[in-house]
Order: structure tokens, then sequence, then C-alpha cells
């Protein structure tokens, strides 16, 4: 039977840029404002997140998770083990507590809250807020499946879940949650390329955009390879080739690869510092 979400009381403590990713994606699937109770240090904050979303918001992170089903905890990995210690005694007994932390293992947040407390490791991205993200679900050693199916349900509007075991989660970090900052790197740099040959700011911009846009869609609705989809584009000496040289000459495939994989040591450093 499908989980349904809707009814659940959800708790989201320290609603940033992430959390409120989720939490915009969350109400399109089913998830009421009315059920949803979000804490932000900043009365601005707390008014924002109010007006945008219907929801009511709080200073006060034990009292937001007084009755709630689903607690997502939203703040930077080194606030987190603070944050379990400030509301444990006021979770409820059946509360999933539901971590977006990079590096954190779950064996911390056993170690902060009390013993049973059911836990859902989550990596998501922030195209989580137009219902486009992917997430990586992990579920804690003694969580129950129908707690793990009701933090999928919660996500099941902010795009993909993909249940990973949790030595896989760094890797999916590295690649799936940091991964919309390099194409909104790699679209930056179109755009100024595009400047940089005499186009428009704004044109430049949004051609890089619809290209982007384009080629996922491309991608993802075809199920063809990229190197496929790639060699469609390269006509034999035409003009695609000399631009792509050009990519292989400044070693950009090689400096992904280094790339991803600082970002996957770097998580591992935090479980090492933090965890
Ligand atoms: N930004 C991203 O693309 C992704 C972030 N994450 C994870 O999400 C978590 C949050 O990251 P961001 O949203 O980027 O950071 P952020 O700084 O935007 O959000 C954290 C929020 O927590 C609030 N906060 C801190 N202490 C608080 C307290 N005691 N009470 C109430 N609010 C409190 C801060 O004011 C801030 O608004 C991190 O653990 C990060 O590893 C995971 C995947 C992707
Ligand atoms: O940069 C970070 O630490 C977070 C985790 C994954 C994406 N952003």
């Amino acid at each position: 039977m499908t989980t349904q979400i809707a009814g659940t009381r959800v708790a989201f403590l320290g609603t940033g840029t992430m959390a409120e990713a989720v939490l915009a994606g969350a109400l399109g699937s089913g998830l009421a404002p009315s059920d949803v109770v979000a804490t932000a240090r900043r009365p601005e904050r707390g008014a924002e997140l109010a007006e945008r979303y219907g929801v009511t918001t709080t200073a006060d992170n034990a009292e937001a998770v007084t009755g709630a089903r689903v607690v997502v905890v939203g703040v930077k990995p080194k606030d987190v083990a603070a944050m379990l210690d400030a509301v444990a005694g006021a979770l409820e007994p059946d509360a999933v507590v539901v971590s977006v932390a990079v590096g954190l293992p779950l064996s911390l947040y056993a170690r902060h809250l009390p013993a049973g407390q059911p836990v859902v490791r989550t990596m998501p991205n922030t195209p989580a807020q137009v219902g486009a993200g992917v997430t990586a679900v992990v579920a804690g050693p003694t969580t129950a499946e129908a707690d793990v199916a009701l933090v999928e349900a919660l996500l099941a509007g902010t795009g993909e879940t993909v249940r990973i075991a949790e030595k896989e989660i760094d890797a999916f970090g590295a690649l799936a949650g940091s991964g919309p900052a390099y194409v909104f790197y790699v679209v930056d740099a179109m755009a100024e390329a595009g400047v940089l040959m005499g186009l428009p700011r704004d044109v430049a911009r949004r051609l890089a955009v619809q290209t982007v846009l384009g080629s996922g869609r491309l991608l993802a609705e075809t199920g063809e390879h990229p190197a496929i989809l790639r060699e469609k584009v390269s006509s034999p000496g035409g003009t695609t080739v000399q631009a792509l040289k050009r990519l292989d000459d400044g070693g950009v495939r090689s400096a992904f690869l280094n790339a991803l994989e600082a970002a996957r040591d770097r998580s591992r450093e935090l479980a090492a510092e933090l965890g």
C-alpha cells in the first residue's frame, strides 16, 4: 500500500536552503502547510517562511518537535549534535528523525537520541525545491520499514528517491548532493562565453539555461548514453569537436573526476571530525 503523507505532522529544524527546498517539494506531495512547523533563528526568516508557504514558524526547536511524527534536522553538520541534544527530551517516541547532513553517520544520531528513536539518513539536492531533486535514503539500523516509507512519501514531491547503503552516501553526496553547483558553474561559464562573443548578458544566460534544461530532458527522456548524444552533436570536421578538443586540452574531464573525489573525501573528513 502506498504511504500517504497527508495528515502527518512534520517539523523542520533550522529551515535554511536545503530544508526549505525539501519543505517546498514536500508540500507538493500532499503535505498540508497546517501540519508543518518550521524553525528559524531569526524572526524575519520565520516570517518569510510563514508568508511563502503558510506554515507555522517558531524559534523554539523543542516546541516544534512536540507532536511531530517526522522531524527533519536541517542545520549545518557542526550544529547537528547540539540540535539533537536540545530536542531529544521533547521528541515523540515514534518521531522519525531525518538527517540531511553531509558526512554525519547514523551512529552520531543514535548517540544523541533516546534509544530506539527511528532515524533515516538522507542526502537531498536543491532541485527538490522544484520537484526535480534526487535524494539518497538510508534506513537506520533499527528503523521500521513503515517509517522509511513515510519519509519516502514525504520526499515524493521533491523528485526521485534512491535507497542506498550508508557506505555509498559520501559518493552520492559528491555527485548528486553537490552536483547542482557543478551544473550552475558550467551554465555561468557558458553564459560568460556568450558575453565574450558579444551576446547581450540576458540572452547569453537564457541560452545557457535552456541548453542545459533541454540536454537534461533529452538524456532523461531518450535514456541514451551521454557519449552517444555527444557524438550526435559533433559532426566530423565540424565546430563542436573543435570546442570539445579545447575542453580536453583544459583537462576538464579529469578535473571533474578529481573534483568529485575531493567532495567525497571532505564528506569522510567531516565524519571523522564530527561523527
Ligand atoms: N545546500 C545544499 O545544497 C545541501 C545541503 N545539505 C545539508 O543540509 C544542511 C543544511 O545546509 P544548508 O541548508 O545549505 O545550510 P543553511 O545555513 O542554509 O541552513 C541552516 C539553517 O539552520 C539555521 N539554524 C542553525 N541553528 C539553528 C537553531 N539552533 N535553531 C533554528 N535554526 C537554526 C540557520 O539559521 C540556517 O538557516 C547541512 O547539514 C548540509 O550538509 C545536504 C545536501 C545539499
Ligand atoms: O557543500 C555542502 O557541504 C553541502 C552538502 C552537499 C551539498 N552541499
